[in-house]
């Protein structure tokens, strides 16, 4: 006798049913055996559902908290031709995922014994040792029930990818981000989670379904009541149930016989009286009677008084109750179909008459039923009116191989000819159905753990398969992830501490640019305008290259003149120095712009702007034409917005020969009496090359020109001067005067002329030149020339200096702060990648414990 109700190659408790199946004559005895392997298994089971449901809660957690778990697809390698690689090398597979369907990865997937499968990246996994682990497993590989899925069971999300999908559906997803591609996958653990819990209880239930149904007036009524060893279902010969009457111990009742007719509408509860009506037994046939045509759900509650090893429905072991089913006729056939297929029936036991054999109803029931169920428990019923058994045996037979060919196989336990009406007769030997009862009680038992236990197994298998891929897919993501941000780490961060450490060095380095650029510009320009001023001073065009010539002299009718040329071209001389101060200036600024683009260079990490500021040496200085022109032609300069620009202020000496002021020419400036006295008296300045001059005439001829001027004021022409001297010779007039007057003038004039003729071309433009020298050193209350001039001049250096510099130290603190932030950022994917990577790779390791302890490796 073989039983097969279990795939070959189990050593699971579950086998140990099936051996205690196949082992006739000790069934009985077996039955806590069973019943112990079935508890145990179901314990393993419950407990193994409690761990998957806790795994998958928390990795919903995880999904929403801390990582977005991505969704794997797993195909077999594009590069690695199927005919051209060993077939061990089918384990090699590529992975992409699901919201970025364009890269793929090739991983290895360890087969372990079972359908469990285990994930690494190539890299990760030597090649050799793949190969020959793949190898030792050759045997399982060739069973193809057994290799390694290449996608999801339970956790399949409904994405319309794969290797198959149309590049269409792959752009489509591609545009799924990867948040709501782990959405969905968490709505899937979700459902799947609720159905580990209906699993939890379908696998608790303590109960086991047994339908009984058949053709109208087979004898099912008369099967039960057999069964029952009492007649409790009214038994007709003209059709009679359309109820479903399930029978159940009366302990389930608390001992008490009864009847209870489920109200409609109503989910019964034993312990809900609003759900039922409480009848007597006695009443079962006008009760089955009144509700011919309502297809009634009755709860019946028996006592069985016979010893367990006997009763089928006090068993000791399991719950069973009976559901004695209407007969196929065409109203019910639907409704018994589709109460067949409902879960919770365990086991379905087919009443069919010998006399009738399968109706067309029965077939079409039966070619349903045993779709759903595979094994269907056939009674061949009234027996004992065939006259030819055997070949009413084999007709029968031939039947049910048709209808259901492993019913068939099993035929010797699961077929049975009887007399189900003559089992109800008191002390009479049916030896029959005896072998019948004991055979649908093991049936019962392991159909249960069958029924129950197997759905869960599977479900399992199936769903800790998944977890792993999910798990071993996102560990190599994790992975991948950890070893980028720490490559990227390896080189910001260097970078950053580099960069904090410079700072202060270019700081400092940055502030002595700037002063050092100032105080040489500001050193320069004193060097150079004095150097101008000196030499203007001395009568000298204070510049080599002057924009103003200095004039020739044009004989004593052209003096005034001339002495306003002289001081024209002596004052442009001095704007030409203070032009030419500028102009180092500007050299000097475009050394320290350049040493500051030299520090950036030096100090700047790789990829950061270059600056876009352009240094125009020609805007320096600019605002000094000031006026609404100079303002408008800077703002449209062609310099543009990121031009350094900086103006100076307007202050003493730009443009004084184009003070009218300094330009008023005087007899001052002709004669200097004061100067002339000075020398005279021998109060000259030391290093003055007048103070070599020789005390001469020309001593005197200035004492009267200054006397003269004196006489004149201090705004005289030509006119002036000889209105002048008509006004000395009024003082001819005087008797005393005009005694010494005459040698007097006669000196004056001599003088006057050897003076006019002499010195005048060579002492007007030191003359001049010292006067300019004078006023510009001493304009008002503002400072001196020189000073205000190096002072603006070095604050124009300094604002552009600090100008580079402040765009440098703006571009390397941002710069540092980018790196700061990069750094901070590839440390949290870092760590997160890490607790990423650890926890997935503990979610393998979990559902393997889980998968162990339930024993799933050894009846996958
Ligand atoms: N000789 C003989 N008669 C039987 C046997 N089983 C049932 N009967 C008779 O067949 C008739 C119908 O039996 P039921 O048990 O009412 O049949 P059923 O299938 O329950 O009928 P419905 O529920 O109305 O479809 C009754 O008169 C029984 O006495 C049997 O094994 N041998």
């Amino acid at each position: 006798m073989s039983q097969s109700y279990f795939p070959p190659r189990v050593t699971s408790p579950i086998k140990e049913l099936v051996n205690f199946s196949s082992m006739a004559g000790e069934r009985q005895m077996k039955a806590e055996d069973v019943q112990e392997a079935y508890v145990e298994q179901k314990d393993r089971l419950v407990n193994a559902l409690d761990n998957t449901k806790s795994i998958l809660n928390d990795i919903r957690k995880f999904n929403k908290d801390e990582w977005v778990v991505r969704y794997p697809q797993l195909k077999e390698c594009a590069s690695v031709p199927a005919e051209e690689v060993p077939r061990r090398r089918s384990m090699r597979r590529s992975m992409s995922f699901a919201d970025d369907p364009a890269t793929e990865t090739e991983v290895v997937v360890k087969q372990g014994m079972t359908r469990s499968v285990t994930l690494s990246s190539i890299p990760d996994s030597k090649e050799e040792e793949v190969e020959s682990e793949l190898e030792q497993q050759g045997d399982i590989q060739d069973d193809n029930s057994l290799l390694p899925s290449s996608d999801f069971h339970v956790l399949r999300l409904d994405l319309k990818l794969g290797a198959n999908s149309s590049s269409t559906a792959a752009s489509l997803v591609s545009q799924l981000e990867k948040a709501s591609i782990a959405n969905l996958l968490d709505d899937r653990i979700e459902s799947s989670v609720n159905h580990v819990d209906k699993l939890r209880l379908r696998v608790e239930d303590t109960s086991s379904k047994v339908l009984v149904t058949g053709d109208l007036n087979a004898g099912k009524s008369t099967f039960v009541n057999a069964l029952l060893r009492r007649e409790v279902m009214p038994v007709d010969q003209q059709p009679c149930t359309t109820a479903f009457c399930e029978v159940h111990d009366a302990a389930e009742n608390q001992g008490k016989e009864e009847v209870h007719i489920i109200n409609e509408g109503a989910t019964y509860n034993i312990n809900d009286e609003t759900t039922f009506t409480r009848a007597s037994l006695a009443d079962l046939e006008d009760i089955v009677g009144d509700n011919e045509d309502s297809e009634r759900m009755l709860k019946l509650y028996l006592a069985d008084t016979r010893a367990p090893s006997e009763s089928l429905l006090n068993n000791g072991v399991v719950d069973i109750s009976l559901i004695d089913a209407p007969g196929l006729n065409r109203d019910s056939l639907k409704t018994t179909a589709l109460f067949a297929r409902q879960e919770e029936i365990d086991v379905v036991v087919f009443v069919v008459s010998a006399e009738n054999h399968f109706t067309l109803s029965a077939r079409e029931f039966l070619v349903n039923a045993s779709k759903e169920k595979a094994y269907l428990f056939i009674v061949v019923n009234k027996y004992d009116q065939i006259r030819n058994k055997d070949k009413c045996r084999r007709l029968v037979l031939e039947q049910i191989k048709e209808l259901s060919p492993r019913t068939y196989e099993d035929a010797e336990d699961l077929v049975h000819f009887v007399d189900s009406a003559a089992a109800l007769q008191p002390f009479t030997a049916n030896p029959s159905f005896d072998d019948l009862e004991s055979s649908l009680r093991s049936f019962v038992l392991v159909k249960r753990s069958k029924s129950k236990l197997q759905p869960v197994t599977t479900y399992l298998s199936n769903l800790l398969c998944d977890i792993d891929l999910l798990a071993g897919a996102n560990a190599i993501v994790a992975n991948s992830e950890l070893e980028q941000a720490n490559a990227e780490l390896a080189q910001v961060k260097p970078v950053l501490e580099k960069m904090k450490e410079s700072r202060e060095i270019l700081e400092e380095s940055l502030d002595t640019a700037e002063e050092e650029g100032t105080s040489k510009a500001g050193v320069r320009t004193k060097s150079v305008l004095n150097f101008a001023l000196e030499r203007v001073g001395q009568g000298k065009l204070g510049v080599d290259a002057p924009l103003v010539p200095m004039p020739s002299y044009p004989g004593i009718l052209g003096v005034w003149n001339y002495a306003r040329d002289v001081k024209r071209a002596l004052l442009a001389s001095l704007d030409a120095a203070v032009k030419l101060a500028e102009d180092e200036a500007r050299l000097i600024t475009s050394d320290g712009v350049e040493r500051i683009r030299l520090l950036g260079d030096e100090h700047l990490p790789e990829g950061v702007e270059k600056n876009k500021r352009v240094f125009v040496p020609e805007a320096m200085f600019s605002a000094v034409r000031r006026g609404k022109g100079a303002m408008k032609s800077r703002r449209s300069s062609s310099y543009g917005s990121n031009a350094v620009v900086a103006g100076g202020t307007l202050s003493l000496g730009i443009g004084l020969a184009q003070r009218p002021e300094l330009l008023e020419t005087t007899f001052l400036d002709l004669f200097d009496a004061h100067h002339h006295f000075s020398m005279y008296l021998g109060d000259s300045h030391k290093g003055e090359k007048d103070e070599e001059t020789p005390a001469t005439a020309l001593g005197l001829v200035s004492v009267g020109v200054g006397a003269l001027t004196m006489v004149g004021g201090q705004a005289v022409g030509v006119k002036g001067v000889i209105e002048g001297l008509i006004r000395v010779t009024d003082l001819f007039g005087n008797e005393t005067v005009r005694k010494w007057a005459a040698p007097v003038v006669g000196a004056f004039t001599i003088g006057v002329t050897a003076y006019l003729v002499l010195e005048l071309p060579n002492s007007i433009p030191k003359t001049i030149g010292r006067r300019v020298k004078a006023a510009v050193l001493q304009d008002g209350e503002e400072a001196s020339f020189i000073d205000s001039h190096s002072e603006r001049i070095s604050r124009e250096t300094r604002k552009v200096l600090r100008l580079a510099s402040w765009d440098l130290k703006g571009r390397f603190n941002g710069a540092m702060e980018e790196r700061g932030q990069q750094v901070k950022l590839k440390e949290t994917m870092a760590k997160t990648a890490s607790a990423a990577k650890a926890y997935f790779n503990e979610v393998v390791k979990k559902t393997e414990e889980v998968r162990v302890n339930a024993l799933l490796n050894e009846v996958a």
